[in-house]
């Protein structure tokens, strides 16, 4: 973190459903509102992604964006390069997927950008709705709540941790949501995650910052929409 911090918004072209950029202005808010300086780039798919970034974000994505989304982001190598550096790479639903060994897209097994060790295939439905659990308390985190909107089921190895216990939704598998290891952070969870989910946007400022806590901010409005949104899943 060179006199501010840089956050890349990976691919808005292809990567970007539900809402996802806004993960972006809520990581950029967070940190200025804390006198951190914040940066936002964001890098097209016929552009080299920048290494030094602090914080990348991946979003959502239907499934020939998200092919040809993780072709380049191979080709290109900046990703796996910035992550083996400790940058913080926050990756949701088709971003999240293709952080694994393969994915399926419109029939045909994908390969990843293998930086993680998760792996997915299809599921026998769509999973369409709310999507809410416990977060893995080494996290420190209250309860998540977003949206999921997505056919592939995410299989997690040994090498990483499950965000979270499912209480509403599918997530990976009906059970576990998301999948973490060191820096590399990935969910299902629309909506988008990090207005849904501050606690979990100061963390990844805490990774990226290597600051242990960051002040508190008012959070009247967010606080209320998560209220509504777990009141409405019965928690
Ligand atoms: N919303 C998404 O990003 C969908 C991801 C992927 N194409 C799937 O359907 O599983």
């Amino acid at each position: 973190m060179n006199g501010g911090l840089q956050i890349v918004w990976v691919y808005p072209d292809l990567l970007s459903t539900y809402g996802d950029r806004g993960n972006m202005l809520i990581l950029a808010h967070r940190a200025r509102a804390r006198g951190i300086p914040a940066q936002t780039v964001e890098v097209r798919s016929d552009q080299r992604l920048p290494e030094q970034g602090d914080i990348y974000l991946l979003g959502g994505g239907e499934d020939g964006p998200q092919a040809l989304a993780a072709q380049r982001l191979l080709n290109d190598g900046g990703l796996a390069r910035a992550a083996a550096n400790r940058a913080v790479v926050f990756a949701v639903c088709a971003g999240y997927q293709l952080l694994g060994s393969s994915f399926f897209a419109k029939g045909d097994k994908c390969p990843g950008l293998d930086m993680i060790d998760i792996s997915s295939d299809r599921g026998p439905s769509r999973a369409v709705g709310e999507l809410a659990g416990d977060v893995d308390p080494t996290l420190g985190l209250p309860p998540l709540t977003g949206f999921e909107n997505h056919g592939g089921r995410t299989h997690l190895g040994p090498g990483v941790k499950p965000l979270l216990r499912v209480t509403t939704g599918v997530g990976n598998d009906g059970v576990t949501e998301g999948a973490w290891s060191e820096t590399i952070l990935g969910t299902y969870a629309h909506g988008p995650a990090l207005a849904r989910n501050p606690a979990l946007a100061d963390l990844l400022l805490c990774w990226a910052t290597g600051e242990q806590s960051l002040g508190p901010l008012d959070d009247t409005w967010p606080d209320r929409l998560r209220a509504e949104r777990l009141t409405a899943v019965g928690r």
